[in-house]
Parts: structure tokens; C-alpha cells; sequence
């Protein structure tokens, strides 16, 4: 069997009384899309937290890579190539879209802006950031401010940022939240193209977006996963659809 490129055993964290995880055991194998899916407050963001590492767990691994990142901080985790996008965008609204990217160029080559060189025009920074804008299709948004940017827009460049992180797997939450259905119907098309690039765990809403994306699809109800399969299987799950699908199946 291939090696997953991320595993996930057991995770459990709870806030006082309520276990937000509970036990959570997932993978995500190369070259995958594999959803996240379940009712609102099932746990899902609580689970992405403690992959990247914002949120602690209070048991359980979490293996990347072939290594286990559990002591390992935020920025450690990005560093080693877990590249996240969230609800809330981790942008920087007043640099422009180009600055954003070569910020992550620069934070992957590890070297430091450097005070005596305009930093505009430092081309070990510029070209490949200009790369990678052009392959999310943003190159001709590169110098507008990041706030300038459509929703739809700002995601393409948090995953622009991720690709110059050289991610080996993105963890996505809630990419189509707040799109219009064109909008999303773009992403769902970049996201496709994506997972050649790194596989994608993917935790949306939009069940449109996930039947025609993923390879597999998890469920989450109360914190814990009731089934794992493939989008026919979880589909025509008697007990998926009772918890969470009903008229979406
Ligand atoms: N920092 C926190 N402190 C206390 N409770 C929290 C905290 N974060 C999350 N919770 C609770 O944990 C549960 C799981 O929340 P979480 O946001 O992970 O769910 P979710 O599946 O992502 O929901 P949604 O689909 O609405 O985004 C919820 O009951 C939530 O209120």
C-alpha cells in the first residue's frame, strides 16, 4: 500500500465538557482529494487546527511526511510542507499579490529581505512568485493589493502561497464559503488541477463542490468519523444520510 502522506490517529480534544475530536483517525494517500464532511459544529475546523498546529490535542499523532509533527509549531508544520488556507484569510490586505507570494518564496528559501536591496525588484524573489501568480491565473492581479481581490480571487492567491511553500498536502477549509455558484465552479476546476500537485484535505459545505471532487469522503458527527468511502459509498450510507446528507444524497 502507498504511504499516506498524512496520517491522523486518534485525535481527541475537548473544550471543558465537549469533546470537539473524539478519537479521530484519518489518512490522505498521494495524488487525493479527500473530504471532510459533517454537520456545523461536528468538530471539522477543530480538527484542521490541530493538524497545522494552532490548536493543541489532548491525545492522539499526527504523522506528515513519514514523520511524527506533533511537538513541532505552526510555522514548523508550513515549513515542512503542510500548507493550509482557512475561513479566515491569512493574508496580507495591504501588500500586494505579487508581496504576498514572494513573502512566501522568501520564508521557503529561509533567507531574510534583505535592508540595502529594493525588495520589488530582487529577482530570485519576483520571477518565481510571478510563476506561480501566473499558474493560479493572477498574474495580471499581481500588483493589486490583496484586499483589492475578489473572495474567489484571495483564495487562488492563499493557495498561490501554499504552492511557493512547496506544500506536500493542502489542508483546505472551506475554500467555496461566501462564493457565488460561478465562483465556485472555477475553484472546483482549480482544485481538480491541484491535487496533482499535492493532495488536498478538503473540508466543505458545498456538496456540489465535494461529489464532483473527492476521491474519498470522510463524515464527522460529535467529533467522531461515522464512515470513510468513496463519494457513491458515502452517498448511499444509510447512516450518512440520516446524520448529515438527507435531501443531498
Ligand atoms: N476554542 C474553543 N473553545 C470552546 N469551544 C470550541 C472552541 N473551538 C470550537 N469549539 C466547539 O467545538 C465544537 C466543534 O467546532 P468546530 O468549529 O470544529 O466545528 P465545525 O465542524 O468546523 O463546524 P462548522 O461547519 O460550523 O465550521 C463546537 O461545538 C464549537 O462550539
Amino acid at each position: 500500500m502507498v504511504e499516506p502522506v498524512l496520517q491522523i490517529n486518534n485525535l481527541t480534544k475537548s473544550f471543558g465538557a465537549l469533546r470537539a475530536t473524539d478519537g479521530v483517525s484519518i489518512d490522505l494517500r498521494p495524488g487525493e482529494i479527500h473530504a471532510l464532511i459533517g454537520p456545523n459544529g461536528a468538530g471539522k475546523s477543530t480538527l484542521i487546527h490541530q493538524i497545522c498546529g494552532t490548536v493543541r490535542p489532548d491525545s492522539g499523532t499526527i504523522r506528515f511526511a513519514g514523520e511524527d509533527i506533533g511537538a513541532l509549531n505552526t510555522a514548523q508544520r508550513a515549513q515542512k510542507g503542510l500548507g493550509r488556507t482557512f475561513q479566515v484569510s491569512s493574508l496580507a490586505p495591504e501588500f500586494s499579490a505579487l508581496r504576498n507570494v514572494m513573502l512566501a518564496v522568501q520564508a521557503k528559501q529561509g533567507s531574510s529581505f534583505g535592508f540595502f536591496r529594493p525588495v520589488m525588484r530582487d529577482r530570485s524573489l519576483v520571477d518565481p512568485a510571478m510563476a506561480i501568480l501566473e499558474r493560479v491565473g493572477l498574474a495580471d492581479r499581481a500588483r493589486l493589493p490583496a484586499a483589492e481581490l475578489s473572495h474567489g480571487e484571495r483564495r487562488q492567491l492563499e493557495i498561490a502561497m501554499a504552492l511557493a511553500l512547496q506544500s506536500k498536502a493542502f489542508l483546505l477549509d472551506e475554500p467555496m464559503a461566501g462564493m457565488g455558484p460561478e465562483g465556485s465552479k472555477k475553484l472546483t476546476g482549480f482544485l481538480d488541477a491541484l491535487r496533482r500537485e499535492a493532495p488536498i484535505l478538503l473540508v466543505e459545505h458545498d456538496m456540489d463542490a465535494v461529489f464532483a471532487l473527492a476521491d474519498r469522503i470522510s463524515v464527522l458527527v460529535y467529533g467522531k468519523v461515522i464512515a470513510t468511502g468513496t463519494v457513491d459509498e458515502i452517498r448511499s450510507n444509510p447512516t450518512v444520510r440520516t446524520a448529515y446528507l438527507g435531501d443531498h444524497a
